[in-house]
């Protein structure tokens, strides 16, 4: 059998559960023969309603609870046949709130595990401080008390302190869930940076849809009764859910959330209606300067002075939702391509974005998976989207 060795960044572990039941004693089955192989180096999400066992289904991955039946495995070895204090140093821990020691500084609960580990203090608190900043947090908090952060500072915290013992895995349940939408959405934002520096396998329970399409390179709905509804990318999530009760779980507008994981490079694009000076013309034109960026829009029939120009979208980087939003807030409806420099490409109207979304239906990355319902989902699916392996202001993490 293989040592489960004490991991670094470079170490990817891959996660599998198979035939999985746990029944509490007072005969609660919380989860049900759950067969689940978790990709290494990629964010998985565990998400569903309320009592559908996705805190059960983590917490077994570190035997916080062990299983009724079947096996679990960490890179092939039985999580059973190691022991629990020495498996939880291995697999970092992120739950809501941070879940800090009250009397510890904040540089000294980044460093709690180090400490544990026995490793030198002065460089355990050196690396604490470097994760502080790693997750945005100035230096001068270092010596505060939990109770001196806010929600979100503290949410950094607790990211911080499970990445401080390097583990290959991280388990995170409902990590971003306590502050408001503003602070969680940048938190969202950093912890995918992160992510695409240190390839840890994440697990990450929600109960929010949004955020699990967001964050998830794989993302597993589970019923109530621990059984999975669908594990699969999220672009063929929102494209093919598998039954009624996923695609009532993602909500009446994943048509359109869906337009975050198509990229906005196969727009046509119509540049007839840039101008670089106008008079009253019958249709709206887009005046721009002389670096060719947007300057306002020239009403059809009116000799007014232009009209503010909304948001644009940055071809090519941004998705087909981010172009949307750029038409909705223009006052011709239409979306403002730009490039890199912010120097205007042409105008998308609606039906030339959702003829761009008609004509991606049917490339091959909009297919249903072969094995919507569980199991390993395998080959190209675990590969983020384009849209989603960009996060930016105006991109898919919207
Ligand atoms: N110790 C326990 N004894 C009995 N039943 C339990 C125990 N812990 C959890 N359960 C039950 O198991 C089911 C799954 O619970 P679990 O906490 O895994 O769900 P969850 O999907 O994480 O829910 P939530 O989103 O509300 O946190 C629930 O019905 C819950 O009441």
């Amino acid at each position: 059998m293989k040592p489960f060795t004490t991991g670094g960044s470079a170490e990817y572990r891959v996660i599998t559960f198979e035939s999985v039941t746990k029944r509490f004693p007072d005969g609660t089955v919380a989860v049900d023969d759950l067969s689940l192989e978790i990709p290494a180096g990629k964010i998985t999400v565990l998400v569903g309603p309320s009592g559908c066992g996705k805190t059960t289904t983590l917490r077994m991955i570190n035997r916080m609870i062990d299983p009724t039946s079947g096996t679990i495995t960490v890179d092939g070895q039985n999580v059973l046949d190691v022991d629990p204090p020495t498996l939880r140093r291995r697999i970092g821990y992120v739950i809501q709130q941070g879940g800090l020691l009250p009397h510890r500084t904040i540089v000294d609960n980044v460093a709690t595990v180090p400490f544990l580990l026995g490793h030198d203090k002065k460089k355990a608190r050196s690396d604490a401080m470097a994760l502080l900043e790693r997750v945005g947090l100035p230096a001068a908090f270092a010596k505060r008390y939990p109770h001196q952060l806010s929600g979100g500072q503290q949410q950094r915290v607790g990211v911080a302190r499970a990445l401080a013992a390097d583990p290959p895995v991280m388990l995170m349940d409902e990590p971003f869930s306590a502050v408001d939408p503003v602070v969680r959405k940048g938190l969202q934002d950093e912890f995918l940076r992160l992510q695409t520096e240190l390839h840890k396998t994440i697990v990450l329970v929600t109960h929010d849809i949004d955020e699990a399409v967001k964050l998830g390179d794989l993302v597993c709905v589970m019923e109530v009764g621990g059984r999975i509804g669908q594990f699969d990318t999220p672009e063929r999530l929102l494209a093919a859910p598998s039954d009624a009760f996923v695609e009532e779980f993602l909500g009446a507008d994943r048509g359109v959330r869906r337009l975050s994981f198509v990229g906005s490079d196969g727009l046509d694009l119509d540049t007839a209606r840039v101008v670089t000076s106008g008079t009253s013309a019958n249709t709206w034109r887009l005046l721009v300067d002389a670096a060719g960026r947007p300057e306002g829009w020239l009403a059809p029939g009116s000799s007014d002075g232009p009209q503010p120009a909304g948001r644009v979208f940055t071809v090519g980087r941004d998705s087909l939702r981010a172009a949307l939003d750029s038409s909705v807030l223009n006052p011709s409806g239409d979306a403002i391509g730009v490039d890199s420099d912010g120097k205007v490409l042409g105008l998308a109207g609606h039906d030339q974005i959702t003829g761009a979304l008609r004509a991606r239906t049917h490339e091959p990355s909009a297919e249903p998976a072969t094995e919507p319902s569980g199991g390993s989902s395998g080959g190209s699916s675990t590969e983020p989207s384009a849209a989603r392996s960009q996060p930016s202001p105006a991109g898919a993490g919207e």
